[in-house]
């Protein structure tokens, strides 16, 4: 304990060295939702494409990478090989025989034909092969990377602090991430299935036509190509305001769907289904009419493109054609042209779909990033200190001031002690700030005035995760995992056995009702829980809890959806459970927290009133006592 303080008191000095009297500024930004630091390590997308493409810690993914390689060269080598022995075939039946030797001839022709065709065959089968091979080489690189990707992500998104989440839309969050993470993937696919196998497949072709038959026809293609690109580049950028209608529209209604349904029971009870009918059909028109204008934009560029090959084919048959008449070329070289330049106009095809999807790419990338470097604005300082020992200690809010914004303070110079193994009672009216004080004590945020101290060490002081562990939560909002029974209560501890489970579910007393369920304890809770009642969640809630085992407890108005009797039982569970735990119980029903060691009532954020609840009664003009009077008549 002693080891633990020095070195608690080491760290004030480096990590709370804030006057408790002033509002620090830095505080201010810690509080705020997730900041994005000065060196949040954000990248640039050629830096993410770096460490996808070339990571430095894993060699045999550059070992991949560089096969890749390898395999688009002889694939487009094969590929550009394809139309020179087609070539050769035709000229040699255009050879005109010398009839003296017509039988050796047919035979040495046959032969050498024969042979011409099979390398023929070779080579038209060996291009796709190797093209295969290097997609299946390459599905290695893109699948690693769109794993580690999304862990880093997933990881990454546990870390951000509550204010992050609260102010992000869950359906959106996943598009981003979702698209975040394959927006590498999509720019790698891009550049090894298309831009760097047509540039070199453009590169082999002008060599190839300048070599063979002449500077006009690799110029011919040149311009094509020219043309063809700034065509597509034009057409394309002109035409991606439709396809950003059509998809922010495609957003909206994947986000109204996911409300919508989410709030299904709202709908219901306020009979607004063709109110939200109609709300989802304005969203369905604007992605008909982004769509209409897609199709029909898509359908120009295409027909562009179309002209624009069908031009510099013509052009090169023209000319071939006048140098065949006037003896300077063969017919092979009229069929290589041909074919080499529809070769190499088949993948330009795509350059426009190729070149937006990069573009969409690289903004994914971007938001993702963004995402990524989003900072968690609650910091463990380097020399932070074990909890464990601190958790058996006193609970001390010295002058807390807080609010969620700087401009609007839900809680004004807020002290008390919760002595070590104490219950103190919190209550108040609604949006006092008594969920605030448990979301202050579990560090979801930091005080913007005054400090924390857990067992004499600052909270800020404590490692944070350790700390965590240390502090049991029964939250107002009792949300469950879409899964088994079984598997919401073990969450409060995975390693926890079936009886351990069991043990806790008969103190949070849901064992018998659990036994009741169709699967007993493998039964399906549905998303957020929704298969369940209020009060099954809330006491599946408190089982794991208990299940925590933590010295602090933290009772978020814990037992508000029960009724008397199954209270009445939780509670007498719940004093054999908090027993020598440090707890505070928020409540509204005073007469749960009558046997609290104190009981603190809040009011514009401030403590109004304190002592037992037998002194606060002694008081018949205070609060409390009001309280306590309207609610037991109600009663
Ligand atoms: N994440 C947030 N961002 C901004 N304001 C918030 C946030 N959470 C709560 N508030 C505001 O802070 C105030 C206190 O909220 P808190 O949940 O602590 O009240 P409470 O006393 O627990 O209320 P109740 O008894 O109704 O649960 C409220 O005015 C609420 O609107």
């Amino acid at each position: 304990m002693l080891g633990v303080m020095l070195g608690a008191s080491r760290s004030i000095r480096r990590c709370w060295a804030l006057p408790s009297t002033s509002i620090s500024s830095t505080r201010l930004v810690s509080t705020t939702p997730s900041s994005k630091s000065e060196n949040s390590g954000s990248l640039t997308s050629y830096e993410q494409l770096k460490k996808s493409f070339w990571p430095a810690d894993r060699p045999h993914i550059r070992r991949k990478v560089v096969a890749v390689g390898g395999l688009i060269v002889c694939s487009k080598l094969a590929n550009t090989a394809v139309p020179l022995i087609f070539r050769e075939i035709i000229n040699y039946f255009n050879t005109p025989l010398d009839v003296e030797h017509i039988p050796q001839l047919v035979i040495l022709s046959g032969t050498t034909v024969a042979s011409w065709v099979l390398i023929y065959g070779a080579a038209r089968a060996l291009s796709p092969s190797l093209n295969e091979y290097k997609n299946t080489l390459f599905s290695v690189v893109a699948q690693s990377n769109i794993r580690t990707v999304s862990q880093r992500t997933y990881d990454h998104l546990l870390e951000l602090d509550l204010s992050f989440h609260q102010s992000r839309k869950t359906g959106q969050l996943s598009r981003v991430i979702d698209r975040g993470t394959r927006g590498a993937d999509s720019i790698l696919r891009a550049l090894v299935v298309n831009i760097v196998p047509t540039l070199l497949e453009l590169c082999l072709v002008f060599g190839v036509l300048w070599a063979s038959v002449g500077f006009e026809y690799t110029a011919i293609c040149g311009l094509t190509t020219a043309s063809y690109i700034a065509f597509t580049y034009n057409v394309t950028v002109w035409r991606t305001k439709f396809r950003k209608q059509m998809n922010k529209a495609d957003n909206e209604i994947g986000f109204k769907s996911f409300d919508t349904m989410i709030n299904y029971e709202t709908v219901k009870y306020f009979n607004n289904e063709k109110f939200e009918g109609a709300n989802y059909s304005k969203l369905l028109a604007a992605f008909e009419q982004g769509s209409l204008k897609t199709q029909s934009s898509l359908s120009l560029l295409n027909s562009g493109q179309q002209i624009i090959i069908t031009a510099g084919i013509t052009a090169s048959m023209y000319l071939a054609v006048q140098q065949i008449l006037s003896g300077n070329m063969s017919v092979g070289d009229l069929v290589m042209i041909n074919l080499l330049l529809i070769q190499v106009a088949q993948p330009l095809n795509f350059l426009g779909s190729i070149y937006r999807e990069i573009q969409q790419s690289h903004t994914d990338m971007r938001k993702l990033n963004d995402l990524l470097s989003n900072r968690p604005s609650l910091q463990e300082c380097s020399d932070a200190v074990t909890a464990a020992a601190p958790c058996r200690g006193d609970i001390v809010f010295n002058n807390v001031s807080f609010g969620y914004s700087p401009d609007k303070m839900i809680l004004r110079d807020l002290s008390f002690t919760v002595p070590s193994g104490k219950t103190v009672a919190i209550v108040g009216g609604s949006g006092s700030g008594k969920s605030t004080i448990v979301r202050l004590l579990y560090r979801f945020y930091d005080p913007l005035k005054g400090g924390i101290s857990i067992g004499g060490v600052p909270l800020n002081v404590l490692q944070l995760d350790d700390y965590r562990r240390n502090v049991g939560v029964v939250p107002q909002d009792c949300v469950l995992f879409n899964d088994n029974v079984r598997y919401n209560i073990q969450y409060g501890n995975t390693a926890a056995t079936q009886e351990d489970i069991i043990r806790a579910a008969k103190l949070a007393d849901i064992h018998e009702a659990i036994e009741a369920f169709p699967d007993g304890y493998d039964t399906l809770v549905g998303e957020r829980g929704q298969m369940l009642s209020g009060g099954e969640k809330q006491r599946i809630a408190l089982a794991r809890a208990v299940l925590k085992d933590a010295p602090i407890l933290l009772y978020d108005e814990a037992t508000s959806s029960l009724d008397s009797l199954t209270e009445h039982n939780i509670l007498e569970a719940l004093n054999t459970v908090s027993a020598g735990k440090t707890s505070i119980f928020i409540a509204h029903r005073l007469s749960t927290i009558m046997d609290a060691d104190e009981i603190l009532v809040l009011a514009n954020g401030s403590i109004a009133e304190r002592g037992t609840h037998k002194q606060l009664l002694s008081d018949p003009n205070s609060m409390y006592s009001d309280m306590w009077n309207q609610q037991m008549s109600t009663e």
